[in-house]
């Protein structure tokens, strides 16, 4: 079970891959993920936005955990699984899925296209900790219509079972006030901030982006986390335009893009309505892996 001390560093979301025919890809997922995590990385999230959750079936959702859990085994990472939907009875019931299959916390996002009030958001969080799994709540307004604000995010992560808070709010006030008061941590979930937002007290960040360099946005974290300011700057800046490139269309397109081009993933398959990247993208980042260096992959 996931406990607020273990809420830092680089928390890595994998891609659910699919074969052209659109459905999982198990060998592909294994393969990538035991990449994955032969590096370091502080915990790895299945079934997030990165894993094209609202596309993920219940069934679909077991098979990934049970695989997961086996690829952890020998490690001491954490297991963290997406359960939350825009329903409240199907967030829990995914919550307890991933509990009883040994899930080490949950990722439970702000209910999406429903637009619901603060009071809603809180209720809807209520019942997801009543579970009794640790929960990460996840604010992310571009994507979910509506976001939390400072005094529901403190009711939330003031709540028995929420550990922390994943933070794609796109400003650094939410984490800065939530730092200052001495609330759970955060994670950072919007890359190309991470490092501004570890300077504003985030814990760490859980980065789409880690899928490939790993060891390098764990380089960023260690060297921010021993004092090494300027290291930390210029590893990141080092990574500033392949982030650019990885969110200029929608999560997670170009990175499976990339995983399916350096031969970790069979396809790059997505579920519709998400569409693979556009060529003018394919050629750019195709100009960028041209660079000396441009692009390494997990380890
Ligand atoms: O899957 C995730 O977790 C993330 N999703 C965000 C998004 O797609 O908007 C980005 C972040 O890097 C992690």
């Amino acid at each position: 079970m996931l406990t607020e001390q273990q809420i830092y560093g680089v928390y890595v979301p994998v891609v659910t891959p699919f074969s052209t025919a659109g459905e999982v890809d198990l060998d592909s997922y294994q393969r990538y993920v035991k990449n994955i995590v032969n590096n370091s990385i502080q915990g790895l999230v299945v079934n997030g936005t990165t894993g094209e959750s609202p596309t993920v079936s219940l069934d679909e959702l077991q098979l990934l955990v049970g695989v997961s859990r086996e690829l952890l085994k020998s490690t001491t990472i954490p297991l963290v699984v997406g359960t939350g939907t825009n329903d409240t009875r199907s967030t829990v019931k995914r919550t307890e899925l991933a509990a009883n299959l040994g899930a080490d916390a949950a990722l439970v996002v702000v209910p999406y296209y429903s637009r619901p009030s603060q009071e809603g958001i809180i209720a809807h969080f209520r019942k997801a900790a009543e579970v009794g799994l640790p929960i990460i709540a996840y604010d992310i307004p571009g994507r979910s219509g509506v976001g939390m604000t400072l005094d529901t995010a403190r009711t939330i992560l003031e709540m028995e079972h929420v550990v922390g808070l994943k933070d794609c709010s796109g400003s650094p006030n939410l984490v800065t006030e939530l730092a200052r008061l001495r609330s759970k941590p955060v994670l950072c979930g919007d890359d190309l901030h991470f490092l501004e937002m570890l300077g504003c007290g985030a814990a760490g960040g859980m980065l789409a982006s880690a899928n490939v360099q790993t060891a390098d946005f764990l380089q960023i974290y260690h060297y921010f986390a021993a004092g090494q300011q300027e290291l930390a700057e210029a590893a990141f800046e080092q990574l500033r335009s392949l982030m650019t490139l990885l969110f200029k269309e929608s999560n997670p397109a170009p990175i499976k893009w990339l995983l399916q081009e350096q031969g970790e993933i069979a396809s790059d398959t997505l579920r519709l309505p998400l569409t693979s990247i556009t060529s003018a993208l394919a050629e750019e980042l195709q100009v960028h892996l041209q660079q000396p260096d441009a692009v390494r992959l997990t380890s």
